[in-house]
């Protein structure tokens, strides 16, 4: 699981605030020496009130960390249901819950509004504590000052230094503070993005290519979703794929068959055990290379707004027209494209809206078998599919994988004939 603290967050939203950091921390060692310098009882005098700020601070900092991180969770939240709606507006309308959508917003929308306000409320809060306490030292420093040069402690002229040095002080502090409210609001709203990018940077810090032929072994894997850390749903899964062969994974519904594929696919580590390629742990391959060597068609696969030949080739950029022919042919996308006005040019849509089951599955066939790979993972890849385009997308598969070791999720009788070896998944474990 990624590993990440609020350190590294700082660490990634502070280099915008180094130059005003470095000024003002100049600023503030120059100006302290000078006023020091001029009247040491004066600046000592002047420190009385610091506890107080300090203690402001460490009450502040924390409330407008944890408002940021509310914030923009509300925010989050409130986008992905627009997303979400927009995305399903055939179901919303067919339901008829426009209404309940649009009151599902405004929740959203209103706690992002309350939030704020408590934000402007403690901010300004904030500001009149810190004018309040500076006008309160400069008061009481100017009658410490006035005693001190009465009883000839302290020099007039020194003491118009010393309050000129005072103020420029104040304007260092001033941005200091300003700066730690900027860097801990920062941190609060950038702390998911660090945590994805410090996450990725995780799952592609493998740098292993050694040559493979598809032998996967799962030694001992137990795993629990984050999210549901004390529900085991895997428990020490053994079980070897040969490589070139067929391997039909079967089990009743919830039992974890997509769980295991999402674990060979990287998307979650198992809490124990190892997931072997040809002997090498698969994290430790590196991220592109392991990518080209496992390839998925999913039960639903999306496609992108590209045309047909950006789909096929999407991820394998340095795929020639040949290769993507190649696969095409393989994959009986050739078989409809022939037909289309533009070919290979026909724009699939967003989310492939303009092709039908059939052909999004058969080009999500031949846009995982492009990058020649040695492992193919099949996830009920025929499931939704009406018997028609079942036989043709059954062929394709048929004819692309026989050197390769597949895994297949199977739920139909069919597809388990054609396995070379059953592994029953039952109560988070399984037996072959
Ligand atoms: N992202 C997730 N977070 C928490 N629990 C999950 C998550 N995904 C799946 N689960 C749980 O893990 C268990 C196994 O789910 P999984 O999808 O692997 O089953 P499956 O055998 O593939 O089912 P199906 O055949 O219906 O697709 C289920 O109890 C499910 O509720």
């Amino acid at each position: 699981m990624a590993k990440f603290n609020d350190s590294e967050v700082i660490s990634e939203t502070i280099p915008s605030h180094l130059q005003k950091l470095t000024s003002s921390v100049v600023q503030f060692f120059v100006c302290g020496f000078i006023t020091i310098y001029y009247s040491w009882q004066l600046t000592l005098f002047s420190l009385i009130t610091s506890p107080i700020g300090i203690f402001m601070s460490k009450w502040y900092g924390p409330k407008v960390d944890e408002l940021s991180k509310e914030k923009s969770e509300t925010n989050g939240k409130a986008s992905a249901t627009v997303e979400e709606v927009i995305s399903n507006m055939r179901t919303v309308r067919a339901f008829a819950a426009e209404r309940r959508e649009i009151a599902r917003f405004v929740t959203d929308t209103d706690s992002w509004l309350e939030i704020s306000l408590r934000e402007v409320i403690i901010n300004f809060l904030y500001d009149l504590f810190w004018t309040f306490l500076w006008r309160f030292e400069a008061a009481t420093s100017l009658l410490f000052a006035g005693y001190l040069a009465h009883n000839g402690r302290l020099e007039p002229a020194n003491f118009v230094i010393y309050f000129n040095y005072k103020m420029r002080l104040h304007v260092s502090l001033l941005m200091f503070n300003n700066i730690y409210i900027s860097v801990t609001k920062a941190v609060g709203k950038t702390r998911p993005v660090v945590r994805l990018l410090t996450h990725a940077r995780q799952d592609q810090s493998g740098t292993e290519t050694p040559p493979v032929i598809g032998h996967i072994v799962f030694g001992g894997v137990e795993f629990a979703y984050p999210t549901r850390p004390s529900l085991n749903v895997l428990h020490g899964i053994n079980l070897s794929l040969e490589p070139g062969k067929t391997v039909a994974l079967v089990g009743h519904s919830g039992n974890g068959k997509s769980t295991l594929v999402n674990l060979l696919q990287q998307y979650y580590q198992p809490s124990s055990g190892r997931i072997l390629l040809d002997g090498t742990p698969i994290e430790n391959f590196e991220h592109q290379y392991f990518r080209q060597m496992v390839s998925i068609v999913s039960q639903e696969p999306t496609l992108f707004s590209g045309t047909v030949r950006d789909n096929i080739l999407y991820g394998y950029e340095q795929g020639t027209e040949e290769d993507m022919m190649r696969v095409a042919r393989m994959a009986n996308v050739d078989e409809f494209v022939a037909r289309m006005e533009d070919g290979y040019d026909t724009m699939c849509g967003e989310r492939g809206v303009k092709m039908s089951g059939g052909q999004k599955q058969r080009i999500a066939i031949a846009r995982a078998l492009v990058r020649n790979p040695r492992v193919l993972i099949l996830d009920e890849a025929t499931s939704a599919l009406d018997v028609e385009s079942e036989a043709l997308v059954q062929e394709a598969l048929n004819r692309c994988s026989q050197d390769m070791t597949v895994l297949v999720i199977a739920h139909r009788l069919s597809t388990v004939r054609n396995a070379d070896k059953i592994a029953v998944i039952e109560n988070g474990g399984v037996s072959a």
